[in-house]
C-alpha cells in the first residue's frame, strides 16, 4: 500500500457559533462563503469545524453504530435495496474491511422508524433517536453549505428548487482493522456521484484525497471536525468550477474505523443541467444535461476513475 504523500494541507474551516442558525447576512457568514468557494475550487474539499452538532451526540452516534454491525450478519442482510449504495453491503473481495449501510431519508422519522425495527424487530429506540437526531443536524448542514455554495457562484436563486428537489441517503460505514498489522485500502479511490456530501467519523483517521497535482493527502481530522466533499453532479452543475476530489480510506493501525456519511442528491426526475448564467466564452459548455439515475445506471455497469467526462462530458 503506497503511503500518502503529505500529511494535511486542505483548509479548515470554522462553522461560527453553537447552532446551525448562522444569520445569514452577517460578516462571518460572508467570511465562510468565500472561504467554502476556494476551497471547493481547489481541493474539491474542506474540513468543517461545527460545534452546532453536539460531541455527546457523535459520541452516541457511533456508539449505536457499533451495536448495528455488532449484529448477524443474516441480520444486517435484511435492509436491502434496488439502487447501488443503498443496501447493506457487506464485506467483499474488493474492499474487504467494508461494511456500510445506506438509509434512505434517514431524518425523516418514519423511515429511521421502519429501518430499526427491520434490525431490531422488539424496538431500539437509543439507535432511532441518535440515528434522527445526526441525520437531521447532518442534512441541515449540508444545505447550509450548499447555500454557501450557490451564494458564492452568484446563484443563490437556485437554492430553494435544489432543496426542494434533493433526496438524501445516510450512509453507515465500518472498516474492520487491517490483518497483520499493515496499511490496506479501506475504500478504493473514487469521486463522489451525487451533489454534496458530508462525512464524520470516529477518532480513527484513514480519508485521504488526492490534489489536482496528483499528491495524495492524508487527512488528519480533529475531533469536532467534518468533511465536506464536492460529488460529481456540483461540478457538472457548476459547469466544471468546483472540483470533485477524488479520494479513499487507508486503514491501518489497531482500531476500527466507524464513519457515516450524508449524501444529497437529486429527486429520480431532476435533471442536471449547466445554468445558462455558468456557460461563456471563457467557460464553455463541459456537460449535457443529464439525470442522476441513468447516470448511476451508466456508472455501475461502467465503473471507471472518469465517469462523469466519459459519460456527460461536451467534447470540443
Ligand atoms: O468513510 C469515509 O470516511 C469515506 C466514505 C466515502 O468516501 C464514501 O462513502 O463515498
Ligand atoms: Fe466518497
Amino acid at each position: 500500500m503506497g503511503e500518502a504523500d503529505h500529511i494535511q494541507e486542505i483548509p479548515f474551516l470554522e462553522f461560527p457559533g453553537d447552532d446551525l442558525d448562522l444569520e445569514q447576512e452577517s460578516e462571518e457568514w460572508k467570511g465562510l462563503r468565500s472561504k467554502v468557494r476556494e476551497a471547493c475550487e481547489t481541493y474539491g474539499c474542506f474540513g468543517l469545524v461545527c460545534d452546532a452538532i453536539p460531541a455527546k451526540l457523535r459520541q452516541e452516534m457511533f456508539m449505536v453504530m457499533k451495536t448495528l454491525f455488532d449484529l448477524p450478519e443474516e441480520t444486517k442482510k435484511k435492509h436491502s435495496s434496488t439502487k447501488p449504495y443503498h443496501s447493506y453491503q457487506g464485506k467483499c473481495p474488493i474492499v474487504p474491511l467494508l461494511e456500510s449501510f445506506g438509509i434512505d431519508d434517514a431524518p425523516q422519522p418514519q423511515a429511521a422508524q421502519a429501518f430499526t425495527n427491520l434490525l431490531w424487530p422488539e424496538g431500539n429506540p437509543a439507535f432511532c433517536g441518535a440515528l434522527i437526531s445526526m441525520a437531521t443536524k447532518m442534512l441541515e448542514l449540508n444545505f447550509i453549505v450548499l447555500k454557501l455554495i450557490l451564494e458564492s457562484l452568484g446563484m443563490e436563486k437556485y437554492y430553494n428548487s435544489q432543496k426542494e428537489n434533493s433526496a438524501s441517503v445516510f450512509r453507515l460505514m465500518k472498516y474492520t482493522v487491517p490483518p497483520s498489522n499493515d496499511s490496506a485500502i479501506g475504500l478504493v479511490t473514487h469521486t463522489d456521484k451525487n451533489i454534496l456530501t458530508i462525512l464524520c467519523q470516529n477518532e480513527v483517521q484513514g480519508l485521504e484525497v488526492l490534489s489536482k497535482e496528483g499528491n495524495w493527502i492524508r487527512l488528519n481530522f480533529c475531533k469536532d471536525s467534518f468533511i465536506v466533499i464536492i460529488g460529481d453532479l456540483l461540478k457538472a452543475w457548476t459547469n466544471g468550477r468546483l472540483h470533485a476530489v477524488r479520494h479513499r480510506v487507508v486503514m491501518n493501525g489497531d482500531k476500527d474505523r466507524y464513519s457515516c456519511g450524508m449524501f444529497v442528491l437529486p429527486g429520480d426526475t431532476v435533471t442536471i443541467e449547466v445554468p445558462e448564467e455558468l456557460v461563456d466564452n471563457d467557460h464553455p459548455l463541459r456537460y449535457r444535461p443529464f439525470t442522476y439515475s441513468d447516470y448511476m445506471s451508466f456508472f455501475t455497469s461502467n465503473i471507471c476513475d472518469d465517469a462523469l467526462e466519459v459519460y456527460a462530458g461536451v467534447r470540443s
